[in-house]
């Protein structure tokens, strides 16, 4: 009862009557107030007398003779004496409890309320319904209330709970919870049944122990035994084997779950599996500092490697060598081979070049063919060491792919701390050792000298000086005369190109073709030999061909094609007066490409040689790829004849595979009679050499006239 708490709250404050009253005066006052129920009967002080009960009265006063037997005497005489009292400060609901379950009929005709023992008023089974209905009306409100609320709160948990399995069911991480006292499991999501490989059927109400190898467990106890000893959440990272789920790499972060009292009831252990972040970190990180296709270290693995080594050098006196390698031949077998035999090469060169090493040593490829080494030395000598075993290590064939392939090694080596501390210097100078060797004819190893920096100073400063000579004309054409050995006649010039330096004077062409294909400046002097050369030549008193010599990177620059159609018509030469000599390495490089080229030449009328034939790697197997219209054979056969057996039979060779391919023959570099005797019986129709005459700046000396 939330309103109506004592019988105060529903007594009816009446006005009782004294012993004076009649009975008349009450039957009169309970017929003018019809409400009016019962009336207490009360002495001068308020005592308690008796009850006055509307019902039991009137039936009495309309007895019979009833008002005029009572009608004058006083109310004490009909009163119920023995009326029920009760204190006003009584619970209301003791009070009906006790009265209703003892004394229900007196309640029934009411009862008198007192304070102190004093009339206070009275109270009605009426007054008391009214008061429980009222009671039980609000404690109904209330109720239906508090029904809503629960429905309410009931509908939000489980929104809650809906909301939280969700999340626990799809979270890509371990839901894993345990008993904090027992271990036992009591939740598992499908992430965390996942991740350890159990189904949540199999594990639930057991302990580590009961599903994983002793092992894996006594790890789970221990990382348990550490969130339970933390005030806070715990993060492990650590490798597990998991059932049947290999090596795994995860990430657990473990907490506590606690009683509103502070007590660890259990245990919530959240999980990552890092396992495949991990391999692709690790795999980022092979591909920054290794090469994919050789598994070596890379060159930015070499530049952190080369520092620490040159640290440990300052550090501990130690000393290092480092050694630049370079395949020989290698882009010939890449263009000829295509680029899978190519890195197939690399793969085997790799492996061999790695059994060379010893404990300590560090080889990366730097990019391409290159590679380069860090060997700690106790001697100079030990490099050099190195690179003879590295260089014999490739000596013998490869065979990839069903070629056989055989490749050379060229080895620079800079030495630290004696050839300097830093290692940009002591690349480069290691980088200038290995130029050094390649221009020496490859295959072998060079330390680098303090006269190399001097060298690359030259080259740096020809560079530039090349660029001014293209600027102001410091180049001539020098032709070389070739003679038809069946006639006697001159029938043919080689244009040879000269470079008259103001300050060193005369620099060879040897020297500064391959420097101006370097330096890109190879098509600017190219477009100009060819250029210069026709316009001589057309103005040349007998109609007799001129050869120009093609770089390969000609072919590339620009339109070939192009320039040799637009120059005739420039200096009015006769195309078939034209012949463009080229060497095998321009098949070697983008085959397809410069075939299209060498074809479109062809195909104005063009003559096509190939010159210093015999030196390249499969000469041979060019004279079928295209209808050369000449082959020069190169001079260092010639230089061995008459006496050299292998010079004779290869030249013998030569010349009958060309007259039966239907192919001029020219033999180069001839220097004396017997060289020339010794071509002509062996049917060569064609020489040029010193002998026939030098290359000179003019073609004057050779006007109109036979020769021998
Ligand atoms: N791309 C271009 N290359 C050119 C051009 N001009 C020349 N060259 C090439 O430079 C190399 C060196 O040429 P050079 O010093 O002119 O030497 C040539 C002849 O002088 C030399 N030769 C001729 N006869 C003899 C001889 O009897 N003995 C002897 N020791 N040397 C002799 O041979 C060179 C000609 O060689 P080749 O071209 O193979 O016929 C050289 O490779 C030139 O090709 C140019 O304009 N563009």
């Amino acid at each position: 009862m939330q309103n109506v708490s004592t019988i105060s709250d529903i007594a009816d404050r009446i006005d009782p009557v004294l012993p004076s009253f009649t009975n008349s005066q009450l039957y009169d006052l309970f017929r003018d107030q019809p409400e009016l129920m019962v009336v207490a009967v009360v002495n001068a002080q308020g005592g308690v007398l008796g009850l006055m009960e509307r019902h039991d009265f009137n039936l009495k006063m309309a007895a019979e003779y009833g008002r005029a037997l009572f009608g004058a005497k006083s109310v004490t005489t009909m009163m119920d004496a023995s009326a029920l009292t009760v204190d006003v400060a009584t619970p209301l609901r003791d009070f009906t409890q006790a009265s209703l379950a003892d004394r229900p009929s007196e309640l029934m005709r009411g009862f008198i309320v007192t304070r102190d023992g004093r009339y206070e008023g009275v109270g009605t089974t009426l007054s008391i319904m009214k008061a429980i209905s009222q009671d039980l009306q609000d404690t109904l409100t209330q109720q239906r209330d508090m029904m809503a609320d629960l429905i309410r709160v009931s509908a939000e948990s489980q929104r809650h709970q809906t909301f939280l399995n969700t999340i626990i069911q799809t979270i890509p991480a371990m839901v894993l919870v345990k008993g904090a006292h027992d271990s036992k499991i009591r939740l598992i999501n499908p992430a965390g049944e996942t991740m350890l490989g159990v189904t949540s059927a199999e594990v639930i109400g057991k302990t580590s122990h009961d599903i994983f190898a002793p092992d894996q467990a006594a790890q789970f106890a221990r990382s348990d035994r550490r969130a339970l000893d933390s005030a806070e959440a715990v993060m492990i990272e650590e490798e597990a084997i998991y059932n049947g789920c290999g090596e795994r790499v995860v990430q657990l972060k473990k907490t506590v779950l606690r009683t509103p009292e502070g007590e660890a009831d259990a245990i919530l252990t959240l999980g990552i599996d890092l396992t495949e972040q991990k391999h692709a970190q690790a795999q980022i990180a092979q591909l920054a500092h290794f090469d994919p296709l050789t598994g070596l270290a890379n060159r930015a693995l070499y530049a952190t490697e080369i520092d620490k080594a040159l640290a440990r050098v300052q550090r501990q006196g130690h000393r290092i060598a480092l050694l630049c390698l370079d395949l020989d031949r290698f882009k010939a077998v890449n263009d000829s081979y295509g680029h899978l035999t190519g890195d197939a090469l690399l793969c085997q060169v790799t492996e061999r070049l790695k059994l060379c090493l010893r404990k300590g040593d560090f080889m990366a490829r730097m990019g391409g063919d290159e590679f380069a080494i860090i060997q700690n030395i106790d001697r100079p000598e030990d490099a050099q060491y190195l690179a003879e075993r590295l260089i014999d290590a490739v000596k013998d064939p490869f065979v990839v792919r069903d070629a056989r392939l055989d490749i050379g090694l060229s080895v620079g080596i800079a030495l630290a701390p004696d050839d300097g501390a830093d290692a940009h210097n002591l690349l480069s100078r290691a980088d200038m050792a290995l130029y050094r060797v390649k221009g020496d004819g490859r295959n072998g190893w060079c330390y680098y000298r303090a006269e190399m920096d001097e060298q690359l100073q030259a080259r740096v400063e020809m560079e530039r000086d090349l660029k001014i000579a293209l600027a102001e004309g410091q180049f001539q054409l020098y032709f070389q005369p070739l003679l038809n050995l069946d006639s006697g006649d001159i029938v043919s010039f080689e244009a040879l190109l000269r470079w008259h330096h103001p300050v060193t004077g005369m620099v060879s062409p040897a020297v500064f073709i391959p420097l101006a294909e370097d330096c890109g400046l190879i098509g600017a002097l190219g477009e100009w030999v060819l250029r210069e050369a026709c316009r001589q030549a057309a103005a040349w008193p007998q109609p007799w061909r001129i050869a120009v010599n093609i770089s390969p990177l000609q072919f590339r620059h620009g339109s070939l094609p192009g320039l040799v159609r637009k120059t005739l018509k420039a200096t009015g030469l006769d195309a078939r007066r034209l012949e463009l000599e080229i060497t095998e390495s321009v098949l070697l490089a983008d085959e397809t490409h410069n075939l299209k080229v060498l074809n479109q030449i062809k195909g104005m009328g063009v003559r096509i040689a190939m010159d210093d034939f015999g030196t390249g790697y499969s000469s041979l197997s060019y004279l079928r790829t295209f209808p050369f219209d000449k082959i020069k054979i190169d001079q260092s056969f010639v230089r061995d004849l008459p006496h050299d057996r292998n010079a004779t039979s290869i030249i013998r060779a030569i010349t009958e595979m060309a007259r039966s391919l239907g192919v001029e023959i020219t033999a180069e570099g001839v220097e004396t009679p017997a060289q020339l005797d010794a071509l002509r019986a062996m049917n060569c129709r064609e020489a040029q050499g010193y002998l026939i005459g030098r290359p000179a700046p003019g073609i004057e000396a050779y006007a109109p006239r036979k020769c021998a």
